[in-house]
């Protein structure tokens, strides 16, 4: 992800920095009332710290796991551990993605333990994601405030 302005515009579209990215979800995070925080790592240890430290001070996480999509195991299990809902986002149509790549197999090891996914709708799946898990958040009988507990390891 630190390398946007490298990737295809036909998967990736025309956002071309991280900069770009988190402008966008800033300002459409400030029109429907949120805030986001923002971390990008090429490291996974440091992404597993980042969730363990802030797994307690967020409702939610919205991740795109990149290139640990199919490999990053030990992230995905820090961000089911604390049972708090994350979505996973993409910027492009997995299997196209993995098509173009050569790589047949376009499944992700995070869609199992996310509550929603979004891909393929390039920058517009941040917003989309961020929106419908705001949507959500406030959904009493889903991941709001009434919701019933989600049962560790089952989030
Ligand atoms: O690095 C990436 C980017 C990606 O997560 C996306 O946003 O489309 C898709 C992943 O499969 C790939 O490894």
């Amino acid at each position: 992800m630190s390398a946007l302005s490298k990737r295809n515009p036909e998967l990736f579209g025309l956002i071309r920095s991280l900069d770009d990215l988190n402008r966008t979800v800033d300002e459409f995070a400030a029109k429907i009332g949120v805030r986001v925080r923002h971390f990008t790592s090429n490291i996974e240890g440091e992404i597993l710290d980042y969730v363990h430290k802030t797994a307690n001070e967020v409702d939610a996480f919205l991740i795109n796991p990149a290139g640990l999509t199919q490999f990053g195991m030990a992230t995905r299990d820090a961000l089911m551990e604390p049972g708090r809902p994350y979505l996973e986002v993409h910027f492009a149509n997995l299997a196209r993605w993995f098509h173009s790549t050569g790589t047949y197999d376009d499944s992700s090891i995070f869609s199992f333990g996310a509550t929603g996914v979004m891909e393929g709708l390039r920058h517009h799946g941040y917003l989309g994601g961020l929106l419908a898990l705001t949507l959500a958040l406030d959904d009493t009988a889903f991941l709001g405030a009434g919701a019933p507990p989600v049962p560790p390891g089952d989030a």
